[in-house]
């Protein structure tokens, strides 16, 4: 294994990591920051690279990279999902924990921020393949997780069986099973009820309350949703529960199109019957790319990153952009579409559900006890509701985009911990 702890996290060229450190460049010049705090949030505090041996099925033995990165820790153990994706890097990775540490902050979960991955495509792989990766890398990757050290959840690619696979190879080699090692599990292993639908129902709660700020009755608005994996499948079906027309949603294999609005119940099933949204019965095939930029009044983008850019941003006709992926937006698009006076509701605010819920499931884990789902999804909306207005009145009294807003919040609380923990660490 590869151990780094003092790497400034220096990027090259256009990409996630770019965005993330612009993002808080813009935050710190706001705040009025030193060179420090710049050096110390733009660092992240430890950063483990393994190779990940997989014997597969066939015999033959593959290699993949796995990373986890972490961010902060100054206002608790380190917080975020692990992600099983062909593309994954270093430097996603970096960012994705630096978005992490900003978002629980800026929900007030006492976490620091922290990201994983492993570059493998899960839809090549069958189910033990799956499960032997993800037992090696939780092997590889233990010496830095744990309860109060960094708590693992599911991102693109993996999901609750992921996580009951990290929790059982760490329990066995603790000798007791430790249910707060990750968050996200089956209900029945100590997860908790309500987070797998989570960070959907916080996106719709968040687009709902930017919707009502612009004047927008949902019975009268439409949306179109990129992604229909746990994010994107549940907003649209909690979009649609509240009103909204919900015209169009896609995935890797294809995008679909009904101006009557899509029936999403209906679409989950063929989805569950045939892996993709593609061939819905009754709608259009339209040309994914152009999801983003469809003649609706929201748009979530809730598959991967750098989707909105320099060459599409211009064309979004939607009044109001609602991020349930991570970094849809790049630095490029997000100040044309300032300039256009869409509203980007930014990722560590209206993504912040699944996180949110995450703490609750690890407070549960910790004391052996489960609350209600309607507990639960109280208090998720409750703070969910309390962030978006940090955000609207620090925007308003500062004169802020919602993502500068959100950011300069985030980096104040995380530099204030810093402070209060000692300046002569
Ligand atoms: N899961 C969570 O709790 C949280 C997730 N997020 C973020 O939300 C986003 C989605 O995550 P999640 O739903 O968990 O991941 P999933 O793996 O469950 O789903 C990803 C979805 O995106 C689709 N997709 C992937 N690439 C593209 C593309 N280029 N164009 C269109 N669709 C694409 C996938 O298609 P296909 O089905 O065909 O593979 C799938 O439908 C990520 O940015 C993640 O970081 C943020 C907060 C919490
Ligand atoms: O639930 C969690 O801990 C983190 C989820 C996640 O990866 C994210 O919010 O991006």
């Amino acid at each position: 294994m590869t151990w780094s702890t003092t790497t400034t996290a220096t990027p090259t060229g256009a990409g996630p990591l770019t965005d993330a450190l612009a993002q808080l460049e813009s935050a710190l010049a706001h705040l009025g920051f030193n060179g420090g705090t710049r050096q110390m949030l733009s660092t992240p505090r430890r950063e483990l690279m393994v190779s990940v041996p997989l014997r597969r099925d066939d015999g033959s033995i593959a290699v993949y990279s796995g990373y986890r990165v972490q961010h902060n820790f100054s206002r608790g153990p380190a917080k975020g999902g692990l992600r099983f994706a062909a593309n994954v890097d270093l430097d996603e990775v970096r960012a994705l924990a630096m978005w992490m540490t900003w978002k629980c902050a800026l929900v007030d979960v006492p976490y620091g921020g922290a990201k994983g991955g492993i570059a493998i495509d899960p839809r090549e792989h069958s189910v033990a393949e799956l499960e032997r990766v993800t037992r090696r890398y939780t092997s590889e990757i233990l010496p830095i997780i744990g309860p109060t050290k960094d708590i693992p959840a599911p991102d693109i690619g993996t999901d609750e069986r992921t996580m009951a696979w990290m929790m059982d190879t760490y329990s066995a080699a603790m000798g007791h099973t430790v249910p707060g090692v990750v968050t996200g599990k089956p209900v029945s292993l100590g997860g908790s009820l309500g987070r797998a639908a989570a960070t959907s129902r916080g996106v719709a709660h968040i687009a709902l309350m930017a919707m009502a700020s612009h004047g927008l009755d949902p019975a009268h608005t439409t949306a179109s949703v990129q992604g229909f994996g746990k994010v994107g499948r549940d907003a649209a079906r909690f979009l649609a529960a509240a009103g909204v027309k919900v015209l169009a949603v896609s995935d890797i294999d294809g995008a679909i199109y009904d101006e009557r609005g899509l029936d999403i119940g209906r679409l989950a099933e063929h989805v569950d019957a045939t892996g993709s949204v593609a061939g819905f019965e009754g709608t259009e095939s339209i040309d994914p790319g152009s999801i983003l930029t469809l003649d609706v009044d929201v748009v979530v983008p809730a598959a991967v990153e750098g989707v909105l850019t320099g060459d599409n941003a211009a064309k979004v006709q939607a009044k109001i952009i609602v991020e349930g992926a991570n970094g849809p937006t790049t630095r490029e698009a997000d100040a044309i579409l300032a300039d256009k006076n869409v509203l980007v509701v930014p990722d560590i605010l209206a993504n912040a559900g699944g996180v949110v819920v995450s703490y609750f499931e690890w407070v549960q884990a910790n004391q052996a006890y489960q609350w209600s789902e309607r507990d639960v999804n109280d208090r998720l909306e409750e703070r969910m509701t309390r962030a978006w207005h940090d955000v609207v009145d620090y925007a308003g009294a500062h004169g802020l985009s919602y993502r500068e807003a959100a950011t300069a919040l985030a980096v104040q609380r995380v530099t204030e911990a810093h402070r209060l923990r000692g300046l002569y660490p």
